[in-house]
């Protein structure tokens, strides 16, 4: 369990639904990404929120930081009711197959994305056996009415419940409401579909994670951004690489980010990069940047590396914090017969990223 703060503000998480914050008005999903589909469906749980025309006081907790292990009591809630995103962790892909699954947005910054849009409380129910068993109808009466005591429920259309993914979001109204809990139903946001499949008809498809990861994949992180509603984003901490970016006249931090990131095509972009606190919050000025996801085939490099070099900046970032945010599409990476080579190209990459930029 943990309490992230921001400006004043806290995100209390919690995989314990007996120790969240109760009543609640609670948004239901995976929500990886909060992408503008995600964010149609948590709309309608934010603050001010009101039930039968009643004015409720939103709740404000106040925490101290908790540390692991350490026992924790919810402070009272004198009225208020939480904005609460329920989601499930692992994700239940994970939990059938067996298989490790990347994140658009790992716990940290998935709690970021939820702070900024004003959700308080984040829980993240176990995945397992005993959850999975419950039909639509326990789900309902043992965890949203029981543990979470919801008074409003939101969901997206194409939102499925309960054992064998039986129960609807149609099912969630009719079950909801003989505890007289509103359940909204949010239709699905949708795009434009790829060039590809287009015909003559402008067909539309639903914005979903696994859309927006097939379009990070193929390196059109535009497209990618328009469907998040921000540009995708890498945050890592700067670790140390070989040293030999500084000799080329090119330092570049490396980046170590989360296990379960997803990373997009590998290859060289136009960056924005901010330098972040642990919570994620901005400490400082943006820099306009070139970033390079690849094995670096020139220098002989076996392992994955995210490095970014800054525009007009020097000094040391090791042991810092950087969100890049990911805006253009250069190049794939490539593999030069000498520094040399790969100096002259990253220059050039330099300038078409400060022309896509205007810096
Ligand atoms: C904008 C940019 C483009 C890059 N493109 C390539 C590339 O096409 N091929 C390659 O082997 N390495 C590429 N690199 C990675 C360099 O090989 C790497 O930055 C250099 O070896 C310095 O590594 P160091 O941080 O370990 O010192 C690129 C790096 C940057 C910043
Ligand atoms: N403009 C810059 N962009 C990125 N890193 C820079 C810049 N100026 C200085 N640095 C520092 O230099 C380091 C990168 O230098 P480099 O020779 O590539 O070493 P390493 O291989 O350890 O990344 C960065 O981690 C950072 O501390």
């Amino acid at each position: 369990m943990l309490n992230l703060s921001q400006n004043g503000c806290s995100v209390w998480v919690t995989s314990s639904p007996e120790l969240a914050l109760t009543p609640t008005a609670v948004a239901l999903g995976k929500f990886d990404g909060v992408h503008r589909g995600h964010q149609r469906v948590i709309q309608p749980i934010l603050p001010p929120f009101r039930k039968d025309g009643e004015n409720r006081r939103w709740g404000e907790p106040e925490m101290g930081r908790t540390g692991d292990g350490e026992k924790v009591t919810p402070p009272p809630h004198n009225g208020s009711i939480f904005s609460t995103v329920v989601t499930f962790d692992p994700h239940p892909q994970e939990f059938f197959t067996g298989k490790p699954r990347s994140l658009l947005t790992p716990l940290d910054e998935k709690v970021y994305q939820l702070r900024s849009l004003g959700v308080q409380q984040l829980v993240l129910l176990p995945f397992d056996k005993e959850l999975c068993a419950l039909t639509p109808e326990e789900f309902v009466e043992k965890i949203l009415v029981q543990q979470l005591q919801a008074v409003q429920i939101s969901v997206g259309q194409d939102f499925r419940f309960g054992s064998r993914r039986t129960g609807t979001a149609r099912d969630l109204q009719i079950i909801a409401a003989k505890y007289k809990i509103p359940v909204t139903i949010a239709s699905l946001e949708t795009c434009a579909e790829s060039q590809e499949n287009n015909t003559e008809v402008d067909q539309q498809t639903r914005i979903s994670s696994s859309l927006i990861r097939e379009i990070l994949a193929s390196g059109d992180i535009e497209r990618a951004n328009q469907l998040l509603g921000r540009p995708y984003t890498l945050i890592g901490t700067v670790i140390k690489g070989q040293q030999i970016g500084r000799t080329i006249g090119f330092p570049t931090a490396n980046l170590e980010l989360p296990k379960d990131k997803f990373l997009p095509h590998h290859g060289v972009y136009a960056v924005r990069v901010f330098t972040v606190s642990e919570t994620l919050d901005i400490t400082g000025n943006d820099y306009f940047g070139v970033m390079n996801i690849g094995n670096r085939p020139t220098v002989n490099g076996i392992n994955l590396s995210v490095e970014v070099h800054l525009f007009d900046w020097f000094g040391d970032l090791y042991g810092k914090k950087l969100a890049v945010h990911l805006e253009k599409f250069l190049r794939p990476e490539q593999k030069f017969p000498n520094l040399e080579a790969l100096k002259t190209q990253i220059q050039l990459d330099c300038s078409a990223a400060r022309a896509f930029f205007q810096c």
